[in-house]
């Protein structure tokens, strides 16, 4: 994308598919909306084309003056709009007919189709938003748990943007200091060293922890993938239709029931979980069955965590010892099911497995208690509570993990009394850093691989 402000842009904002809902908006914003939307709607009566103001009326065919739509027209002229632009909204009838229409009206009219995320970026580049706040909308309407959208929310208002700025600035006041010394050495105080080791300390813990909620960042938007593996029977099936609450896959009493990765999607803890039910593993000459069984190998390997489900009634099997010593290298929890039949107590199993969780899918027990270990197996402890606003992403993870080895370069220089200008090189380089996230240093390339994931209309 050739980035470029000012030029109207025009798309569809709500929704086209799959469900339509009953109001449809077409947004423009530039310099030509405003002409566009006079162009194309009636407004009956002494109404006036104020900002802020919303205009009922009919869009009409500019030429045959045909009957478009009834509607409502919405205007937020420059700069109170939120790409800072003249932006004119048609609010239509829902449907995909009515909104259709409309976009291809305001084309003839001269407006180019906006490209994904192009509002958003326009509002970042007109200055409305910073880089943090672009990614934040984009999150919000991805965000797939009410978590990820209260980090988003969060993100939203500055709750990021905020302290890197300010540990942006810090660094740029201890650069102003050092390069004051290299410039005109003889005129000023001698350099506060120990300040400067202070600030830097905690310019440094500080970006240490914010860099600790990137695990928590990629939990939120990514989710994890959780594969149900074990024996034929022992109740892989029962256990995805009791977590997930529905009866998602087949059960029987007959071993090889399941014959293919039968995927179910969840949420717990605000965390989007994908549940891959697998096919019992088992040696088999049953071709169906064996290609089910490598499935299921596949599918164990490729997943964040494995839950090994035993039966506690047939105790630890030589077959489950087999799947074990294929799986064991995985993040792994212990799931004794059937605990309804059988005490788990009697079941040996081998000692070096850490998390064990016991279950009677049959009667939906233990489901909450097994959640609950496998958001402590995926969680790291460093996510404070102060800090469950903030979850950064992996963009803003490299450029801070920049930024941190940067800082220590320049405690680095220090305890090695080096000259101040190889101070200022790692301070500059922490400052570049700093500065990508928010987005007051930022290429091009940057900004089209951000916006170019948003939707169009966005
Ligand atoms: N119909 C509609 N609903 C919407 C949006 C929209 O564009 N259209 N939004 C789009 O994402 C979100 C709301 N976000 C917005 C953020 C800023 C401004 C805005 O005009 N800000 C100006 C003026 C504020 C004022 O007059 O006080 C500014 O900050 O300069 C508008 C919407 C969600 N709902
Ligand atoms: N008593 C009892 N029976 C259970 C429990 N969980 C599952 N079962 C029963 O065990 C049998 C097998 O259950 P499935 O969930 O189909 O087992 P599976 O591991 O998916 O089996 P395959 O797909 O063949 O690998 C069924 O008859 C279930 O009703 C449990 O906790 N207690
Ligand atoms: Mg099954």
């Amino acid at each position: 994308m050739t980035i470029t402000t000012g030029k109207t842009i025009v798309a569809i904002a709500t929704a086209v598919v799959p469900q339509q809902g009953s109001i449809g908006i077409v947004r423009l914003s530039g310099e030509e909306a405003v002409n566009i939307a006079r162009n194309l709607f009636d407004a009956p009566g002494k109404q006036l084309w104020e900002s802020h103001r919303l205009l009922y009326g009919y869009i009409r065919h500019p030429d045959t003056k045909e009957l478009v739509d009834e509607a409502l027209l919405l205007l937020m002229l420059a700069p109170r709009s939120f790409t800072r632009e003249d932006v004119v909204e048609f609010h239509c009838h829902g449907g995909i007919i009515p909104v259709q229409e409309v976009l291809k009206l305001c084309l003839e009219q001269g407006a180019r189709l906006a490209q994904p995320g192009e509002f958003t970026l326009r509002a970042f580049l007109n200055g409305r938003i910073d880089l943090t706040q672009a990614e934040s909308i984009a999150e919000l309407v991805g965000a797939q748990s009410q978590a990820a959208s209260v980090v988003a929310l969060a993100g939203l208002q500055g709750k990021l943007a905020h302290p890197i700025r300010q540990l942006r600035a810090t660094c740029l006041d201890i650069l102003a200091e050092v390069e004051a010394r290299i410039d005109f050495e003889e005129d000023l105080p001698p350099l506060n060293e120990d300040l400067i080791r202070q600030q830097l300390k905690d310019v440094l813990q500080q970006v240490k922890d914010i860099l600790a909620t990137a695990n928590q960042g990629e939990l939120l938007r990514n989710g994890i993938k959780v594969a149900i593996v074990g024996r034929p029977n022992v109740g892989k099936s029962s256990l995805l239709n009791a977590w997930s609450k529905c009866d998602r896959a087949i059960v029987t009493d007959l071993p090889g029931t399941t014959r293919d990765v039968i995927e179910s999607s969840l949420v717990a803890g605000g965390i989007p979980i994908q549940v891959l039910d697998t096919a019992g593993i088992r040696d088999t000459f049953d071709t169906v069955e064996k290609i089910g069984v490598e499935r299921s190998q596949k599918a164990a390997q490729s997943a964040d965590l494995v839950l090994l489900t035993v039966d506690a009634e047939a105790g630890w099997t030589e077959e489950d010892q087999k799947i074990y010593l294929q799986v064991k290298h995985r993040p792994l929890i212990l799931v004794i099911n059937k605990v309804d039949l059988a005490s788990p107590e009697t079941i040996i199993y081998p000692q070096e497995i850490q998390q064990i969780v016991t279950t009677s899918a049959a009667n939906q027990e233990g489901i909450d208690l097994l959640e609950t270990a496998i958001l402590a197996s995926v969680q790291t402890g460093e996510t404070t509570a102060a800090n469950l606003e903030l979850a950064i992403n992996q963009r803003q993870a490299a450029a801070l993990t920049q930024a941190k080895q940067s800082l220590e370069q320049v405690q680095e220089t220090i305890k090695a009394n080096l000259p101040l200008d190889f101070w200022t090189i790692d301070l500059r380089g922490a400052i570049q850093a700093l500065g990508e996230i928010t987005g007051e240093e930022v290429t091009e390339s940057v900004l089209d691989r951000i916006f170019s994931r948003f939707c169009i209309g966005k």
